[in-house]
């Protein structure tokens, strides 16, 4: 049965960080994950996790500039040392979380520089951060982000996805799966998941409702059916349970117990997962 994380980056926003994390498990979620944890000191995000009883389950790597519109530093030419130095400060959060996936964002192309060239580099900082993080048992993770959200960014689809991750051939580089990103920039998302589950390259999944990044619960997103589609494939592979990250705006935005209230969709998938015929 797939197992939820909420994105505490997104999820909450009526309450400080860290009280995010109890929050979490008093709505009955699995798991943790979040973008940026690095404004916290990580011995107190693994301290209340602990105390909740959840395990920290995503970190995004140091991204660049965030505040300024960059989106990672992965495929940025010149910027291969702060990029290094970046995974290496993610690093040492997951281990003090107990955090075994770091999610790597690739970039903007920079105007004026070839795509050529920011692939290239690409290439070189994802090989040298999987090896870092095979070295400490974690899996890293690239996920393709849409253009509507993120115009200029260096990654857009799954197959180039997984074309890096055959590519690179390094068993500790994986996919990043994101239910809304794909539905937005490809659709099709049942011939999607039934392809790329079953080869392993898929190291984390995560939704949001479709088209406006509120609780997967209306749009175009049918989310029982896709928790049960991701459950039967990962099953048939005999692979373990998938992660299913939270990562939404909740429509009620930062009133009191908002987040809480948008549950529906938690609720009603662990019901269709409980319904469905065992294999
Ligand atoms: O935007 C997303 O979907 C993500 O998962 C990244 O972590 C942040 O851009
Ligand atoms: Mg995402």
């Amino acid at each position: 049965m797939p197992r939820f994380a909420a994105n505490l980056s997104l999820l909450y926003p009526d309450l400080s960080f860290p009280q995010r994390i109890a929050a979490a498990a008093a709505d009955g979620f699995d798991g943790v994950e979040c973008q940026f944890p690095y404004d916290w000191p990580a011995a107190e995000l693994a301290a209340r996790a602990t105390e909740s009883g959840l395990p920290w389950v995503l970190i995004n790597t140091p991204a660049g500039d965030w505040q300024h519109g960059e989106r990672g530093l992965a495929a940025l030419p010149g910027r291969e040392a702060e990029f290094r130095r970046g995974v290496d400060t993610a690093l040492a959060y997951a281990h003090t979380l107990g955090c075994r996936r770091l999610h790597v964002l690739a970039g903007l192309q920079p105007p004026g520089v070839d795509r050529s060239r920011c692939l290239a580099t690409y290439a070189d900082n994802l090989a040298w951060a999987a090896r870092q993080a095979a070295d400490a048992q974690a899996t890293l993770l690239i996920e393709p982000l849409n253009a509507r959200d993120v115009p200029g960014y260096l990654l857009r689809t799954q197959a180039e996805a997984h074309r890096w991750v055959q590519t690179l051939g390094i068993p500790q580089l994986k996919v990043q799966m994101d239910l809304y990103h794909c539905q937005i920039s490809e659709g099709d998302l049942t011939r999607r998941l039934q392809h790329d589950l079953p080869t392993g390259r898929v190291g984390h999944l995560q939704i949001a409702g479709v088209p406006d990044r509120h609780e997967p619960d209306d749009g175009e997103l049918n989310a029982p059916y896709l928790f049960t589609l991701i459950d039967t494939l990962a099953a048939t592979a005999g692979q373990a349970s998938p992660w299913i990250g939270a990562e939404y705006l909740p429509r009620r935005g930062t009133e009191p117990g908002g987040t809480s209230a948008g549950l529906g969709w938690l609720r009603a998938a662990r019901e269709a997962l409980a319904s469905r015929p065992v294999l």
